[in-house]
């Protein structure tokens, strides 16, 4: 498997509008998406887009906020009421041989492949076989960023 950029950083919050002002008005953030929800994982998301180098798309904080305290977020919070960093993503080519590779390393894929909030194939691999990160693969985007 060939590892692609980090693509985001999901960052879990109890209150997304509370998230914007602070990476706006104390991060000094100045391009932060309009959040949208994504009901088929529960969440109210946006994106606050870091610089990236010479023009290049940078990391971007994904904010996510639970519409369900029974979704995987809104549990996660249940422990870590704060918020945080929730999970990591990585850019791969192929997202299926990305997957057949977790596999063969006896890693926990947690479903199949899905359209994930930036509209490309992505799965997660479970904490508990990634060092204790959740760890999301996604297909990189064909037309780049
Ligand atoms: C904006 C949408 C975007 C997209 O999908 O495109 C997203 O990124 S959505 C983000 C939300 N979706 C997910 O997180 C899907 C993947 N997550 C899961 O399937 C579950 O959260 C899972 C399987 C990782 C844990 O679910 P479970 O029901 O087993 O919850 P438990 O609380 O029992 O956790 C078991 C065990 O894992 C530890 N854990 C849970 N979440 C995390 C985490 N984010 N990072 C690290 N570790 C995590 C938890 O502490 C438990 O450990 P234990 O030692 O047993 O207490
Ligand atoms: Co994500």
């Amino acid at each position: 498997m060939k590892l692609g950029r980090l693509n985001h950083v999901g960052v879990a919050t109890p209150d997304i509008d509370a998230s914007i002002a602070f990476y706006r008005d104390v991060m000094g953030a100045n391009d932060i998406t309009e959040p949208f929800v994504l009901e088929s994982q529960q969440v109210r998301v946006c994106f606050v887009n870091t610089p990236g180098e010479n023009g290049t798309a940078g990391t971007q904080i994904e904010l996510i906020q639970p519409t369900s305290p029974d979704s995987a977020v809104g549990k996660w919070l249940a422990a870590n009421p704060l918020g945080g960093q929730h999970h990591l993503c990585y850019e791969v080519p192929d997202i299926h041989e990305a997957k057949a590779w977790f596999e063969s390393q006896g890693k926990r894929v947690l479903g199949e492949p899905r359209i994930g909030a930036h509209g490309t194939l992505i799965f997660f691999v479970h904490p508990k076989d990634m060092g204790g990160q959740l760890t999301e693969i996604m297909e990189t985007p064909k037309g780049g960023h």
